[in-house]
């Protein structure tokens, strides 16, 4: 049954590879802790490379981003990849030391590397776009100051993602502001199917995710299905009303556990909704770390599925309206949460439909 056992030692771990005879799968073992135990399809059987797009690959979100893509930490661990990496002229050289430490890192899962000044080669053939390039706001600015510089680079850039993207690619929109540029690019590339555009409000969920478990003191992996409704925005309206932690007693309603009504309506809300421009004010840059690791949250979640009994928050666009909903994933697919009593949705929504506030 075992036809292959390799010993191997990685820092100062022991883990086991066991290849399965007449099965696609390789297992590996954590010999620190055995319960983690992982199948991968072996390279015998490995999936065609993913070719993933990043644009404004040389910025700071693009510097954090491309390695976790590298990994497997977006589209998984036995996931090829190829990635495609855009900036603009001026930044040629700093976008070609990126490609020569992609390939000085040696990643496993790295098939080839196309870094690019030419947006149709870079949208040519790709199955994930991850739009970053454009010019991040700085400190005392809104999201909308940086609306103008933005939308006429999302114009060209949807022009060659409808002419040259493969069939079926799926659209992230990071770059500021988030929901306008997703509407842009929906406008200017209408081939492409409105559900396969969407826009990046995953980082405003982990915060609130975080903000929760650090008043709770509790890991934050066990806090689940918070909300943002609206625009990745001051406006957003970060939702508690249905979120939950897991405890040794079973599943709690966060509202009960916190038990401070004033926190979740006021400071709670204002932390989330003025969490980018406190790191701008800390770092003198925009967030980059956090940005890059929901970036493949959210891609990792649309493309694998969300857990059972999860959602999460995407910027997705139902009826012509870029807007952050509660969604579960399925198949490659988002599904908009139905079935809650969300009281909070029909009072924010008329007041956060118009697009590209701040
Ligand atoms: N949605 C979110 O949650 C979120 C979070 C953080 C930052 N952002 C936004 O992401 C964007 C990028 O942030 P950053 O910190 O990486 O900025 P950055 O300035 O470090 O990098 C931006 C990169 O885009 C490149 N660029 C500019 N015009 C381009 C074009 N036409 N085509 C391709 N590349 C182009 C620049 O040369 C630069 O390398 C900003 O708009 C920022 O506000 C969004
Ligand atoms: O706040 C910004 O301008 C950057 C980004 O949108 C963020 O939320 O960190």
């Amino acid at each position: 049954m075992i036809s292959n056992l390799l010993n191997t030692l990685i820092g100062t771990s022991l883990y086991c590879y066991f290849q399965l005879s007449a099965s696609p799968f390789t297992v590996f073992i954590d010999s620190r802790n055995p319960i983690l135990v992982s199948l991968f399809r072996s390279s015998a059987m490995a999936k065609d490379p993913v070719r993933v797009l990043v644009t404004g690959a040389a910025g700071q979100i693009g510097y954090a981003l491309v390695p976790m893509i590298a990994r497997g930490i977006m589209l998984g661990p036995d996931q090829p990849v190829i990635l495609h990496m855009l900036d603009i002229p001026p930044a040629a050289e700093a976008l070609n030391g990126v490609k020569m430490e992609l390939v000085d890192a040696a990643f496993p899962l790295l098939k080839g590397v196309i870094a690019t000044t030419d947006v149709v080669e870079a949208c040519t053939g790709v199955n994930v776009a991850v739009m970053v390039g454009g010019f991040p706001r700085k400190e005392g600015m809104e999201r909308k100051d940086v609306m103008s510089k933005n939308v006429s680079i999302y114009k060209s850039q949807a022009s060659a993602l409808e002419k040259h993207a493969a069939a079926n690619c799926k659209v992230l929109v990071v770059a500021n502001p988030a929901n306008t540029n997703a509407l842009i690019l929906k406008e200017y590339a209408p081939s492409i199917p409105e559900k396969n555009i969407t826009c990046l409000t995953r980082l405003d969920h982990n915060r609130a995710l975080g903000q929760i478990s650090e008043k709770l003191n509790v890991q934050v992996s066990d806090v689940k299905n918070v909300i943002i409704w609206g625009n990745h925005s001051s406006t957003q309206y970060p939702d508690v009303t249905h979120a939950t932690v897991t405890t040794p007693a079973g599943e709690k309603s966060v509202p009960e556990l916190v038990k401070d009504d004033e926190w979740l309506k006021s400071g709670f809300i204002s932390t989330v909704q003025q969490r980018g421009a406190a790191i701008i004010k800390a770092r003198k840059l925009s967030s980059a770390l956090s940005a890059a690791s929901s970036a493949c949250d959210h891609i990792r979640d649309w493309v694998c599925g969300t857990p059972e009994g999860t959602w999460v928050s995407m910027g997705t666009v139902p009826a012509g309206l870029i807007y952050s909903f509660p969604v579960t994933c399925r198949n490659g697919e988002w599904t908009i949460v139905q079935g809650e009593n969300f009281s909070i949705f029909p009072v924010v929504f008329p007041l956060m439909s118009s697009q590209g506030r701040s």
